[in-house]
């Protein structure tokens, strides 16, 4: 097999289909360059003191783990020195992070969960990074947040890496989604999986189901559905799967089809959801439609959501078409 690298991979868009122009080729290498830096302190795990609490919490009052903050860290510093960026914003960030000297030249504004699946880094399951580049608006002089309040559907690039048992990291550019798995000898992304497709049918879903008691009636009626199996009214049976880092199952989904919830529900109506929209539910939702599924909010296209705040949570399905419309459409009537 002829190997390609992320590089030659993205030179070739550059040049040939003309898709992503330099500046935001070297920025999506940076990012990548950056998820490798992660990727081995992930490996490394008690051995380089990563794991556990740190004594703070972020922006949004949840504990942050050491990982977290060193992951944060990692992308900020590699973006100060190499991106064409602007500025970035991060779940571990209050608001945004500018770059002295950048702007207005910079042209790129990053947004990034650094960790994705907190709660499984020190029992060693999948976790992984997801990021978003946006356009600076035209004529931006010193960005502010008002900046980032884009829609998804103007994002330029979007992916995730996946600290699993390989190292991954998918991408889109805006067309199709391809997948790089990271020799960690030779210290490079190499392509394994060109133009990703999710399966339109699936007979498998994801959601934390201990919430079951607080979804909204039309989640209710959709898993009951699944749950009843071949003699209700899907007349299939339905297998689950939960890992509890959005990354590994979007990545599952991705390969093998199925559907992902996180919906709203009845406790906190300030809190639609737990996911945060302009670093996971965008990105998450860009690269899934670009494998031929679908990503909605309940209403309407994730990446249709004009946004209000940089750490705002949506509720989020997304997948196989056919799941995820069914569902959409008990929402809607
Ligand atoms: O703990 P729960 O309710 O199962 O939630 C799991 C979800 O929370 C998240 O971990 C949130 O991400 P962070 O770890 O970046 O906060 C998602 O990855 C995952 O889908
Ligand atoms: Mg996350
Ligand atoms: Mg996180």
């Amino acid at each position: 097999m002829k190997r390609i690298s992320l590089t030659q991979y993205l030179v070739e868009e550059q040049r040939q289909n003309n898709s992503i122009p330099a500046e935001l080729r070297l920025l999506i290498e940076v990012v990548a360059r950056a998820c490798k830096t992660i990727s081995h302190a992930v490996g490394k795990g008690a051995l380089g003191e990563v794991l556990g609490t740190a004594t703070t919490e972020n922006v949004q009052g949840e504990v942050q783990k050491k990982l977290d903050i060193i992951s944060n860290e990692i992308l900020l510093e590699a973006n100060e020195w190499g991106g064409h960026l602007a500025a970035m914003a991060s779940e571990e960030m209050e608001t945004i992070h500018k770059i002295p000297n950048r702007y207005p030249k910079g042209e790129y504004l990053l947004t990034f969960d650094p960790l994705d699946g907190s709660s499984n880094i020190d029992v060693n399951v999948s976790i992984g990074t997801i990021f978003s580049v946006l356009k600076a608006p035209e004529g931006m002089t010193e960005p502010t947040e008002q900046d980032f309040l884009q829609p998804g559907s103007r994002q330029v690039a979007a992916g995730y890496a996946v600290y699993g048992p390989q190292t991954m990291l998918v991408l889109t550019t805006g067309n199709g989604v391809n997948c790089f798995t990271l020799d960690r000898e030779m210290g490079s992304w190499v392509l394994t999986q060109r133009d990703m497709q999710i399966p339109a049918k699936t007979r498998e879903f994801s959601i934390n189901a201990s919430n079951a008691r607080h979804w909204h009636a039309p989640v209710q009626r959709y898993v009951n559905e699944l749950l009843a199996g071949e003699t209700g009214p899907r007349g299939s049976n339905f297998n689950m799967r939960w890992v509890a880092s959005m990354v590994a199952d979007v990545h599952r989904i991705l390969n093998r089809g199925g559907i992902f919830m996180y919906p709203a529900d009845t406790r906190d109506t300030s809190m639609p959801g737990k996911l945060r929209l302009m670093y996971e539910a965008n990105p998450m939702a860009f690269i899934v439609e670009q494998a031929g599924g679908v990503a909605t909010d309940g209403q309407q296209r994730i990446l249709d959501i004009q946004p209000t705040k940089l750490h705002q949570r949506v509720p989020v399905f997304l997948g196989s078409r056919e799941e995820v419309e069914v569902v959409t459409g008990y929402h809607q009537g």
